[in-house]
């Protein structure tokens, strides 16, 4: 298993003749027989990307020249690939796909976190209405997308999902809640993370302030550290463990996914790790031609390494789905955005592309200007679903998948204006268009999973680690400086900050 820096295969990729998106159809006949795959609810279609036949062989080349079959069964075998931290990077067995150890491990806590589930439900925590659940990064962003996404009319608990130290946040959170009648969730891998344990202390001064008997017996800790939680003050029968070997962003299956558990039903959750485990086997088992993972992060491969493309925008054109893109930038740039390889060599090139976007059909009023005639190129990725999430005139559902098809056809074809060049659009512009049955919890653990193994493979074509974030980690340690020391030893900019801002503290 090597990683070179800059690996062969990819210059004779970077050497082969650039097709045109306009006349792409005409020269490629069988295109869509090609380039749009179904793996169960969804329906990967690539026919609007640069993706030739050629390209397709030499990026095949490429995936065997990094071993991406060896990297992969690494993954799904528990080995550690996370090198720089020595450990696995378990997602999968929370879904029941991997190491058989990992597996029984994970479904024995998901056992746990259902009595807990079933006996909070029962009444064991007294009356129960509100759950506040605490955690940033990876233990606030999972929960929040799959809440937000299936949060449908038999939802049963109020979440507030908080993460952002800034106290308006959580003020605004508490303000809908009865402190009586909220379970409070801290969700935190580490059980240290300083803006968690902020506002957690918070939430428990607010039920203190509000009379609550033992404010700390309303509260469950989320953890792969349930000495910290126990130390902090929990139970250990309210403490839901997960494995070490899960990583933050990749946590959402574990523990983490409480507050879905609680809110959608334990059946829901269980059917979104199923969802995930059916896009585990098809990464696992089908053959790289044909691996929606993989052919994805081909065509990101392509862009931002052949074509130096440094963004990738998502569009979801579906309501409920509205927050898969501040997920999907923490997993896509918090795993890829590195500039060294596995063995500590420079990468050459972009390696994660800023992740950005919003939802259809709101951004279309906003930034689409840019992406039809700005001079800055992004790929374009459309995600919709055929059912509707609403039950209101059929007209909002047709009108919102006509304006999605609309832009990607726009991108590619462009339009010419000879006598005015700025009503002109240049066209072949790349989109991939992602459509869903349905936001069902079976199809979105399946995205969720996509999305995943797609990081992953990415991440094994360039020769990178994927599962470690040190990048995060030089403001956190200035962060502490500058509240044990305050301005003392640091630039003259930031100094006059801190004598401005919290000088007179
Ligand atoms: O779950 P924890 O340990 O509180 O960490 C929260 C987040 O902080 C990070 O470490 C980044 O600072 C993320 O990787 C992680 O998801």
């Amino acid at each position: 298993m090597t990683s070179p820096a800059q690996p062969s295969s990819l210059a004779a990729i970077a050497a082969l003749p650039k097709a045109d998106l306009k006349s792409i159809f005409t020269t490629d006949t069988d295109r869509l027989s090609k380039l749009v795959l179904s793996q169960g609810p969804i329906r990967f279609d690539w026919s609007k990307t640069h993706l030739t036949d050629d390209l397709l062989a030499g990026f095949l080349d490429l995936a065997q020249e990094q071993d991406f079959a060896g990297w992969r069964d690494a993954l799904f075998a528990g080995q550690a690939v996370n090198n720089s931290e020595g450990r696995a990077a378990e997602h999968p067995a929370e879904r029941g796909e991997g190491n058989a150890d990992s597996v029984a491990h994970a479904k024995m806590l998901h056992q746990r976190m259902r009595g807990l589930v079933d006996a909070i439900e029962a009444g064991a925590l007294g009356e129960v209405r509100h759950i506040l659940h605490i955690g940033i990064g990876g233990s606030a962003l999972g929960p929040k997308l799959i809440v937000d996404a299936l949060d449908g009319d038999g939802v049963r608990y109020d979440v507030a999902i908080v993460s952002n130290v800034d106290g308006t946040a959580l003020e605004r959170a508490l303000e809908g809640f009865d402190p009586h009648t909220t379970l409070i969730a801290i969700a935190s891998k580490t059980f240290t993370t300083s803006e968690t344990m902020l506002n957690a202390a918070s939430a428990i001064n607010w039920m203190v302030e509000a009379g609550v008997d033992d404010p700390y017996g309303k509260v469950i800790a989320l953890t792969a550290a349930p000495e910290k939680a126990m130390e902090w003050g929990v139970d250990e029968t309210r403490i839901l463990p997960f494995a070490e070997s899960v990583g933050g962003r990749y946590s959402l299956w574990s523990s983490i996914g409480f507050p879905a558990a609680m809110a959608l039903g334990w059946d829901a959750f269980e059917s979104l790790l199923e969802g995930a485990a059916a896009m585990d086997r098809h990464f696992r088992l089908s053959p790289l031609a044909e691996n929606a993972p993989l052919i994805a992060a081909f065509v990101d491969q392509y862009y931002a390494r052949v074509q130096g493309y440094q963004t990738r925008a998502l569009f979801a054109y579906d309501e409920r789905l509205a927050l898969l893109p501040s997920y999907l930038q923490q997993l896509e740039m918090e795993s890829n955005g590195k500039s060294v390889t596995r063995d500590n060599q420079p990468v050459v090139g972009p390696t994660a592309p800023i992740t950005w976007g919003g939802v259809g059909t709101d951004a279309q009023h906003a930034v689409f200007q840019l992406l039809h005639q700005g001079t800055v190129i992004s790929p374009v990725e459309f995600i919709a679903s055929i059912e509707p999430g609403h039950v209101l005139d059929p007209a909002h559902h047709r009108a919102l998948l006509v304006n999605c098809f609309a832009q990607g056809a726009a991108l590619l074809r462009g339009k010419e204006n000879a006598d005015d060049p700025a009503r002109a659009y240049p066209g072949n512009r790349p989109s991939t268009t992602i459509l869903l049955d349905d936001v069902t919890p079976e199809a979105l653990g399946a995205l969720i999973a996509f999305y995943e193994h797609r990081t992953f493979a990415n991440a094994v074509l360039m020769g990178i680690n994927p599962f470690d974030q040190f990048g995060v980690e030089l403001g956190k340690e200035i962060a502490k400086s500058i509240e044990a020391d305050g301005a003392t030893g640091f630039d003259p900019s930031t100094m006059a900050l801190i004598e401005l801002a919290l000088g007179g503290e």
